[in-house]
């Protein structure tokens, strides 16, 4: 059911000359202004019953607060047993859903519900995938994949100091919807999330509905716990359509440096395609930020590519790692991904003229310290096992605006990142 939409676009699409970018479907924009008689959903029926799960975890974290930083890791360590078959000894609130319980979602309807939310804001960014398709003809449909990470609630209004964004575009009921909106208008097989501080509340229940299995890992020492008001810690999460893969096996990693465990992790699973029944592993990662930390986030990148060597069965099986590595392309550990045995390249760079450049940026901010312009998310793919067949391209600097991201238009500071990878012909022996 969520793939019909695309599916019909895509077909329509193949008959666009290589080459030619290609547009999403024109159904799952929003309107420039609604018109005054615009439906409206009477009541938001999905979002609210998600709504009333987050007060309920908010008012659990302001607890936390008030009683000080302590009872804040307190919740941390109990978020993150959350996972496990420990959840049912946990608050209700604190619980995720089960899935086998949950009426299904029709995404149209989500979409609908979040619109009605955003109706006052700016339209969405128009952004086009530009078809990368190589000679290799492919039999299944291909694997979209999202990379993207979502800003942190407790850190975009609390610790991240984007000086020109007015904090009503940081308001969470509204900026999730911008987030679930980009989610929804994409529809990615595999989505790839970093600083999510509303997994059990806000995507696990409702992306579980839309068909999405997911897992969550986060930060052992999230910064987002230092924050009044926070949500419980930001982490990494990784979700996959039910309906396309079914889960092999499954690793959270938390990152060493120098043999030293750190504040850093990943998800790193092991898929089958239900179509092909070809297996590959998607991994999912955010290295430690700021300038001054290179050699570590350097070490933090030879850790994860030993692990991914250890899962892959020595790059027997195709990999996609992406991340917020909060490295630019000059940066040790970019290099160390470039040059791996491993076999990887670097997806975007396709979308350069010579097929060898990064894009210009991946996050656009203006803090207290300045303008901020780097390249620091990526999506890894194993070249010899994968072909990138389109790429979602990037917003331009018109779009952005002066006063940068995150904005009323944009609920992030770091873009996503949008590739379809299909599988290359018999590579057995190649990767
Ligand atoms: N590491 C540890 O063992 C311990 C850590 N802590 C706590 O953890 C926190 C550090 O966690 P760590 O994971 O190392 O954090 P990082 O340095 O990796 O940064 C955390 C977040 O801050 C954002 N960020 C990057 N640059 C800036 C900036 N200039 N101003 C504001 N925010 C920025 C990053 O976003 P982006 O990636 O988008 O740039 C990132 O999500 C501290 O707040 C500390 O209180 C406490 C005890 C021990
Ligand atoms: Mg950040």
């Amino acid at each position: 059911m969520f793939h019909s939409p695309r599916r019909l676009c895509s077909a329509l699409l193949q008959r666009d000359a290589p080459g030619l970018r290609r547009l999403p479907a024109p159904g799952l924009r929003r309107p420039l202004s609604p018109p005054a008689s615009a439906p409206r959903p009477a009541s938001p029926r999905l979002l609210a019953a998600v709504s009333a799960a987050s007060g309920a975890a908010r008012s659990c974290s302001r607890t936390a607060c008030s009683m000080g930083t302590g009872t804040s890791r307190l919740y941390s360590a109990l978020a993150k047993t959350l996972n496990s078959s420990a959840a049912s000894q946990h608050p209700e609130y604190l619980v995720s859903p089960d899935p086998e319980h949950l009426e299904p979602i029709d995404p149209k309807e989500l979409l609908e519900e979040c619109r009605a939310v955003l109706h006052t804001r700016p339209p969405r960014f128009q952004r086009d995938f530009v078809d990368l398709r190589t000679d290799c003809p492919s039999t299944h449909p291909p694997i979209r994949v999202m990379q993207w990470n979502i800003l942190a609630q407790a850190l975009g209004e609390g610790k991240d100091n984007f000086v020109q964004c007015p904090v009503e575009a940081l308001k969470w009921e509204e900026r999730k919807c911008l987030i679930l909106e980009e989610i929804l208008a994409y529809q990615p097989d595999i989505l790839c999330l970093q600083e999510v501080d509303h997994y059990f509340d806000t995507f696990q229940p409702l992306l579980s509905r839309l068909g999405y299995q997911g897992t969550f890992f986060p930060k052992p020492w999230s910064p987002c716990l230092d924050v009044e008001h926070n949500n419980g810690p930001d982490g990494c999460a990784l979700f996959f359509l039910q309906n396309r893969f079914k889960l092999v096996n499954s690793a959270n990693i938390r990152l060493t440096a120098m043999t030293l465990k750190t504040n850093q992790v990943a998800i790193a699973q092991t898929l089958e395609c239900k179509e092909s029944g070809r297996q590959f592993c998607i991994a999912v990662t955010h290295l430690k930020a700021r300038t001054g930390w290179e050699r570590f986030r350097s070490a933090q990148g030879c850790d994860l590519l030993q692990n991914l060597q250890n899962i892959t069965q020595g790059a027997k099986i195709p990999l996609i790692v992406c991340g917020d590595f909060n490295a630019e392309p000059t940066e040790e550990v970019y290099k160390h991904f470039a040059s791996s045995s491993l076999n990887l390249n670097s997806a975007y760079k396709l979308l350069s003229a010579d097929g060898q450049s990064e894009p210009p940026y991946t996050t656009w901010k203006i803090r207290t310290s300045g303008e901020c312009r780097h390249t620091l998310d990526y999506i890894w793919y194993s070249k010899h096992a994968l072909n990138v067949r389109s790429a979602l391209d990037l917003l331009t600097e018109e779009q952005i605006g002066p006063n940068r991201l995150p904005s009323f238009n944009y609920p992030s500071d770091h873009l996503s990142l949008v590739c379809d990878f299909s599988f290359t012909e018999e590579t057995d022996g190649l990767l």
